[in-house]
């Protein structure tokens, strides 16, 4: 480890988070009552142009009527190249009550975009005299995005968590994709007359973890449009909790106890992140770093590995 040890993320469940445009009032209370961590009211990608303001003080008035329980919740605001974010960060501000817990900042391009958004959450939040600081979440979805995802992880202390947004970013990548998420049929490799398909997520979901895991946020994994496609969704999830995300967004709730599977450690798991902190322990007592266990190495490493299952394990048994 460096001289500078790595944070500890917030000890909050984000295993889902669920999407709803703000236009669809109807959807609010059956969102309030799903299984999802997080809840994420939408102003921008799923409202028409002409429904944002109305979308707004729907939002606004959901945020104080409805019971949203234990749940995390968040909305997303219009991007910074609209004429819409900063009525929506002042209206949120000065009339959503302290229920709200944090908004979540699309099209990031730059730590100066989450500045801008600081600047105004600040001013606000010191004018109406809010006694709970707001936390951002970000997207990042663009090739700006992912350039400078390093800065924007370190961007504020209101930061929590980071989304990988497929969609956008592959049109701002110009990848030749329509799809929302996972394989892509022509992503392909040939060895011996037989197709392989990588996953061209990969090296941005592994960049947005490592900067996440670098400040002490949560790597999260966006949407995946094909809600029938269930096999394409777990496949999906899984790549990304191998890779360290904690969580997957859920755009349809079909998905959600998809998510909440994927990312809750199973009973195995835990028993064995358990069982492999108990050889640590007397390994340690014998004075020996390393050890043997079913017949593989596990040393101090293992340890920090099996802590975070067990962490995890923790949070969700609450
Ligand atoms: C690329 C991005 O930016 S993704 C993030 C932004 N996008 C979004 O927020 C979209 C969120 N999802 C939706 O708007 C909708 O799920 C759609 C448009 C995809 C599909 O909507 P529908 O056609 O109504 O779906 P469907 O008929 O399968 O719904 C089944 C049930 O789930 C409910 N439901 C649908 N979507 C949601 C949701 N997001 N949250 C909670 N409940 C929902 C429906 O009301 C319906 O309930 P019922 O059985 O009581 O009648
Ligand atoms: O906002 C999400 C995306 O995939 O774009
Ligand atoms: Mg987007």
């Amino acid at each position: 480890m460096s001289f500078r040890t790595q944070p500890l993320p917030p000890a909050r469940l984000n295993r889902c988070q669920l999407f709803g445009p703000g236009s669809r009032v109807s959807l609010f209370e059956k969102m309030a009552k799903s299984d999802a961590d997080v809840i994420n009211l939408d102003l921008e990608d799923s409202v028409a142009p002409d429904d944002k303001e109305q979308a707004r003080k729907n939002i606004i008035q959901a945020i104080g009527d409805i019971d949203w329980g234990q749940k995390t919740l968040s909305v997303r605001i219009n991007g910074l190249d609209t004429p819409f974010w900063y009525r929506d960060v002042v209206d949120l501000l000065e009339q959503a009550g302290e229920r709200l817990d944090q908004i979540m900042i699309p099209k990031v391009g730059n730590a100066a975009d989450i500045y801008a958004v600081d600047a105004l959450v600040t001013a606000v939040e010191r004018a109406k005299g809010r006694s709970k600081p707001i936390r951002f979440e970000v997207i990042i979805e663009s090739a700006a995005g992912i350039c400078h995802v390093e800065e924007i992880a370190a961007s504020s202390p209101r930061m929590e968590a980071v989304s990988l947004g497929a969609a956008d970013f592959a049109a701002s990548m110009g990848m030749a994709t329509t799809g929302i998420g996972g394989t892509q049929e022509n992503y392909y490799m040939i060895r011996e007359g037989q197709k392989y398909w990588p996953d061209p997520w990969h090296w941005a979901q592994t960049a947005i973890v490592a900067a996440c895991r670098t400040h002490g946020l949560l790597p999260v994994d966006g949407p995946f449009g094909d809600f029938s496609d269930t096999d394409g969704f777990v496949a999906q999830a899984r790549r990304s909790a191998t890779l360290g995300m904690v969580g997957k967004w859920a755009i349809h709730p079909s998905q959600v106890a998809l998510a909440n599977e994927v990312f809750s450690p199973s009973e195995a798991a835990i028993g064995e992140a358990r069982e492999i902190l108990a050889a640590m322990d007397e390994a340690k007592r014998s004075g020996a770093g390393a050890t043997v266990y079913k017949g593989r190495l596990v040393d101090i490493a293992s340890i920090k590995q099996a802590e975070v299952i067990v962490r995890q394990a923790e949070l969700i048994a609450g």
